[in-house]
């Protein structure tokens, strides 16, 4: 094995009175990719910001090399080689692409060197971002966004680099152009750190994994030789997992009388062109394509938040196409949308308020906000339901870790009694487990007289839950799966025109 690059002792960290972290311990080797793994709020995060000096540990020692290095900032990690790609995206959307690249800890002014836009450009060709690089940000999707953070990272040629989820918003082929990147850099011996609730990507770039559960390093009986997924799933939950998932037994399309359905016809807007859409209440419909394909825009126009040039709307709820967010949420549409900073949770308020929120938007089953101790209880059953790991319903949301707060917004659109559910990527940075119930729930859900529309990164997502799946490409409806062709390697030889039928 080459020589420790980075190393943490006893790393401990309390917030209040969670103990996030327990005293882990890490080595990263010179050309090692290390994967780490670990349910929601198992505490990878925090260790990963602590590592790149976001946060300060408690107790612990970091060492670069042979030498006690305090991380008291990100600049001094930034200064000592060690870059970071968040999680949670720490980018600046009023700017451009080129900025936010440029803009690292310590570097001041606005504009890039010519120098340096050569290198960016090289970069993020290589990746596969497509834009130019004078585009504004806030004009991105999330998959573009988590691109120009890996890219921004990459373009400090870190001799640690650290990645925290870095492909939860990505297709398959971006994931493997970033996999291609990486080993390269392991060649030249870059460490590297990543981070990954897709246990099958850990194991096939990582040449180690660690796992770790409640703060504390779980050791795997394989010591040495390459895990197991079961194996490290039992590690991660402390017990073997028993979330296995039967794919639903899938319903077909039954447009009869007195069904609500949602129709759609002749719809055009930008990049857009249906001719006709149908799905009918109980029906799980998967929404699938690569970025760009039309998907987003579909749920933007449905939430009443992107008006269609044409085009005719029929609602579940019997209403017509909603021209703003209030009519669509009084016209029964709920809409969780895949970017966790902007799922509408109001970070600072505690999980129960959070929880029966939509209820005052007119969709909750007992109509008026309930009263709180009957709020607390309600949030509490969510809570337990999908295992959001907390310390009690009061606490607030922004105390909790990524992946639960995304369970969060999950149980407060179970609150709400949408006719017509548009889950955009609903599992992205979900552990394994609360995945699994996910499954389970959006299936209940359908069972009710819902409509339920859904977009995944994950091509897994939609043969565990769907009934079917459209296939999107470029504005357009080209395939639809269902039955036996409804597996993960049609549906992305059909994302990729592979098989392309005009449905
Ligand atoms: N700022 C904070 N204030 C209070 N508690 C926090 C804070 N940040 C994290 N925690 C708690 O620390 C624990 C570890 O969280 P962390 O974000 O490190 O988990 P994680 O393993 O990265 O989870 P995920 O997979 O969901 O991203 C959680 O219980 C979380 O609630």
């Amino acid at each position: 094995m080459n020589d420790i690059v980075y190393s943490a002792r006893n790393i401990t960290k309390r917030f209040g009175p969670q103990l996030a972290l327990q005293g882990i311990d890490l080595d990263l080797h010179e050309g090692e990719i290390l994967g780490i793994v670990g349910a929601n709020g198992a505490g990878k995060s925090t260790l990963m910001k602590i590592l790149s000096g976001a946060l300060q540990a408690d107790d612990g020692e970091l060492r670069l090399g042979d030498n006690v290095h305090h991380m008291g900032s990100m600049l001094e990690a930034w200064q000592a080689g060690v870059a970071f790609v968040s999680q949670e995206l720490n980018l600046f959307p009023p700017l451009s692409v080129a900025e936010n690249l440029w803009l690292v800890p310590g570097r001041t002014g606005l504009t890039p060197t010519r120098e340096f836009l050569t290198a960016a450009r090289v970069q993020t060709e290589r990746l596969g971002l497509k834009v130019p690089l004078s585009t504004p940000l806030a004009s991105l999707s999330l998959a573009d966004h988590q691109l120009v953070e890996i890219a921004r990272a990459l373009l400090q040629q870190p001799r640690v680099l650290i990645l925290d989820e870095p492909t939860s918003a990505l297709h398959a082929s971006e994931v493997g152009r970033l996999h291609e990147i990486l080993r390269g850099l392991r060649e030249s011996g870059v460490a590297m750190i990543y981070i990954s609730h897709f246990l099958e990507e850990v194991l096939e770039i990582a040449d180690n994994v660690v796992v770790i559960r409640d703060g504390m390093n779980v050791p795997l009986e394989s010591r040495g030789k390459r895990p197991t997924i079961p194996e490290i799933v039992t590690a991660m939950l402390g017990r073997a997992s028993d979330a296995v998932h039967e794919p639903p037994a899938r319903k077909t399309s039954t447009a009869a009388n007195g069904v609500r359905k949602l129709g759609i016809e002749n719809l055009r807007a930008p990049g857009l062109s249906i001719d006709s859409l149908v799905a009918t209440q109980g029906e799980v419909v998967g929404l699938a394509g690569l970025a760009g394909s039309g998907v987003e825009t579909v749920f933007e126009i449905l939430f009443g938040v992107a008006t269609p040039a044409s085009g005719v709307i029929r609602l579940p709820s019997g209403a017509r196409q909603a021209h703003n967010r209030p009519q669509a949420v009084a016209s029964g549409v709920a809409y969780f949308p895949s970017d966790r900073k902007h799922l509408g949770l109001t970070l600072d308020q505690s999980i129960h308020e959070n929880v029966s929120a939509v209820r005052s938007l007119s969709l909750g089953r007992d109509g008026p906000v309930p009263k709180v101790a009957r709020q607390r209880q309600i949030a509490e059953e969510r809570c337990a339901q999908i295992g959001v790991k907390m310390q009690s319903v009061d606490q607030p949301v922004s105390s909790l870790s990524g992946g639960n707060q995304q369970k969060v917004v999950f149980a407060r659109w179970l609150e709400a009694n949408p006719s017509l559910l548009l889950l955009d990527d609903p599992m992205r940075g979900v552990d394994i487990n609360a995945k699994q119930e996910m499954y389970r729930i959006i299936r209940d859900l359908a069972e009710g007289d819902r409509v339920i529309l859904f977009y995944s990164t994950d091509p897994g997502d939609y043969v565990a839950t769907t009934d079917r799946v459209l296939v999107f490409n470029d504005g357009r409806i080209i395939d639809e799966l269902s039955g036996e062709r409804l597996n993960e390697h049609e549906l992305v030889a059909s994302m990729n025109g592979e098989t392309a039928q005009t449905a």
